[in-house]
């Protein structure tokens, strides 16, 4: 599904946390938003998910403005894995995998033995199988993590909202929540610190400094070593991978 941000303007206070943010993202596109801590990648997710409704602009879902559309069309297209979401701590991981269908279901309705069938396989993908019957409560925080995931993708939204979906991740587990999104078609946006799992999964690398976009496009385009002294304040540069040519980050301090 496309995602269209025309003009956003949003934030807290008087003062806004993103600025006039205009950007198009195709369907199944993976798009990484990145930038220091407080430019803004939060609060532009928050918009699409309608945790922080804009001054300014609009964000359309495929034809349908997020803002004018029901509560419940939004969540039955968008699937968030949020900073620190807690995911209701008395459900097992099943339970909270199953939470992910709901937005499809009415009022009345039970879960199928489809919507199970989808269940089942979210936590296969994201191997949180041998977690199923396990509290949420007893989780470390990267297994929480995983089955976070498991629930958006149970969901199957048109779009998925991912706040540093890798921060509680071990290295094995970064690389595959981030092919499994990638490959899954579904359009995503995720917020990342680790510019490097940025380069080689995303499709398309949106650079936010204090709220404004400072660039956007390919990887190979965005991540110069210009961007890399003026947005992140280090030296920076991108270098094919020695064994599949995608593009990795070096990081240097700046010597100033
Ligand atoms: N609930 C809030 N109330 C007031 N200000 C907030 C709130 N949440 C965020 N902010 C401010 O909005 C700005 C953008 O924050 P945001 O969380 O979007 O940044 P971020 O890029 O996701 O940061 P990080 O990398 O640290 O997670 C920051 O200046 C932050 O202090």
């Amino acid at each position: 599904m496309k995602l269209a941000f025309d003009g956003v303007t949003a934030g807290y206070t008087v003062v806004p946390a993103v600025r006039d943010v205009t950007l198009t993202i195709a369907a199944g596109e993976f798009v990484a938003v990145v930038g220091p801590n407080g430019s803004g990648k939060s609060t532009l997710l928050k918009t699409v998910y309608r945790a922080l409704r804009p001054h300014a602009g609009t964000v359309r879902l495929g034809d349908t403005d997020v803002w004018k559309a029901g509560h419940r069309e939004v969540a039955r297209r968008v699937g968030v894995l949020g900073q620190d979401q807690d995911g209701g701590y008395d459900f097992t991981v099943r339970e909270a995998v199953r939470l992910g269908r709901y937005p499809h279901l009415g009022a009345f309705d039970r879960l199928t033995g489809s919507d199970e069938t989808v269940v089942t396989e979210a936590l296969t993908r994201t191997g949180a199988t041998g977690l199923a019957d396990r509290p949420l409560s007893t989780l470390s925080d990267g297994e929480r993590q995983r089955v976070l995931l498991a629930r958006a993708l149970a969901q199957q939204p048109g779009v998925l909202l991912l706040d540093e979906p890798t921060n509680h991740l071990d290295p094995a587990h970064q690389l595959s929540a981030l092919n499994l999104v990638a490959s899954s078609g579904v359009t995503v946006v995720a917020a990342l610190h680790t510019l490097d799992l940025a380069a080689r999964h995303a499709t398309t690398i949106v650079a936010l400094n204090a709220g404004i976009v400072a660039a956007a496009g390919p990887p190979a385009e965005v991540l110069t070593p210009a961007l890399f002294r003026e947005v992140f304040e280090v030296d920076g540069r991108l270098i094919p991978d020695p064994v599949d040519g995608r593009p990795r980050v070096l990081l240097r301090e700046l010597d100033r």
